[in-house]
């Protein structure tokens, strides 16, 4: 099925070939930090990653992923809100068509212009796509982008856009530290959701975190100059590559700082 995020084609059609997307754990939701609990039992996160494990860079049409060796322990998100060990397999952005938009999660209904997901997979399944369908298999931390200053490290993943452009196209990416992307607080808030993309699977702990990393207006604009559409096919800006939030169906949203 070719989802996108279109009016024909986008969030609000997705629940005709994916019903889940009416699930009672769907994502991304409105984080509201008035409603969320403190939890002293939270763990402060463990993100332990390897460069040499990035791979490569690719525009699968929907955004664009760096993706990692996972066959081993290299690069693990440990603690936090989890028990035992998942393995980041890629990460990914989402983005708006202008900087008043762009990111899945909303705190307090304020959208921020982009919004990166680290995924990783619990060891204990054999492997991504088989986690992917457990309740407890994946783990995605979020990192809102707030326009200000220039991000060096961002640039890194931004001057790989020349050779991902179409749909498809993917290039080698080597000895990239997504550590670098992180902000300088790992404070976040916690809760149960899902993919935010088809096929919506309801498998994902959410951790969200509170302080958003920069990104300059002219980086945005880099974001902006991918496509949506392949080569020989009229080209499609990618940009509105968000779903909306969606309905918390009761969820506790759990804040691991005061
Ligand atoms: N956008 S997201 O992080 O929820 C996500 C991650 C993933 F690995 C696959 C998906 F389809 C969607
Ligand atoms: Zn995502």
């Amino acid at each position: 099925m070719s989802w996108r995020y279109a009016d024909n084609n986008g969030p609000a059609k997705w629940v005709e070939n994916f019903p889940i997307a009416d699930g009672p754990r769907q994502s991304p939701i409105d984080i509201v930090p008035g409603e969320a609990s403190y939890d002293a039992g939270l763990k402060p996160l463990s993100l332990k990653y390897d460069p040499s494990t990035c791979l490569d860079i690719l525009n699968n049409g929907h955004s664009f992923q760096v993706t990692f060796v996972d066959d081993g322990d290299n690069s693990t998100l440990t603690n936090g809100p989890i028990s035992g060990t998942y393995r980041l397999k890629q990460f990914h952005f989402h983005w708006g068509g202008s900087d008043d938009r762009g990111s899945e999660h909303t705190v307090a209904g304020t959208k921020y212009p982009a919004e990166l997901h680290l995924v990783h997979w619990n060891t204990k399944y054999p492997n991504f796509g088989d986690a992917a369908s457990k309740s407890d298999g994946l783990a995605v931390v979020g990192v809102f982008l707030k326009i200000g200053a220039d991000n060096p490290n961002l640039q890194k993943v931004l001057d790989a856009f020349d050779s991902i452009k179409a749909k498809g196209k993917q290039t080698t990416f080597p000895n990239f530290d997504p550590t670098s992307l992180l902000p300088g607080s790992l404070d976040y808030w916690t809760y149960d959701g899902s993919l935010t993309t088809p096929p919506l699977l309801e498998s994902v702990t959410w951790i969200v975190c509170k302080e958003p990393i920069s990104v300059s207006p002219a980086q945005m604009a880099k974001f902006r100059s991918l496509l949506f559409s392949a080569e020989g096919e009229p080209e499609c800006c990618m940009v509105d590559n968000y779903r909306p939030p969606q309905p918390l169906k009761g969820r506790p949203v759990r804040a691991s700082f005061k």
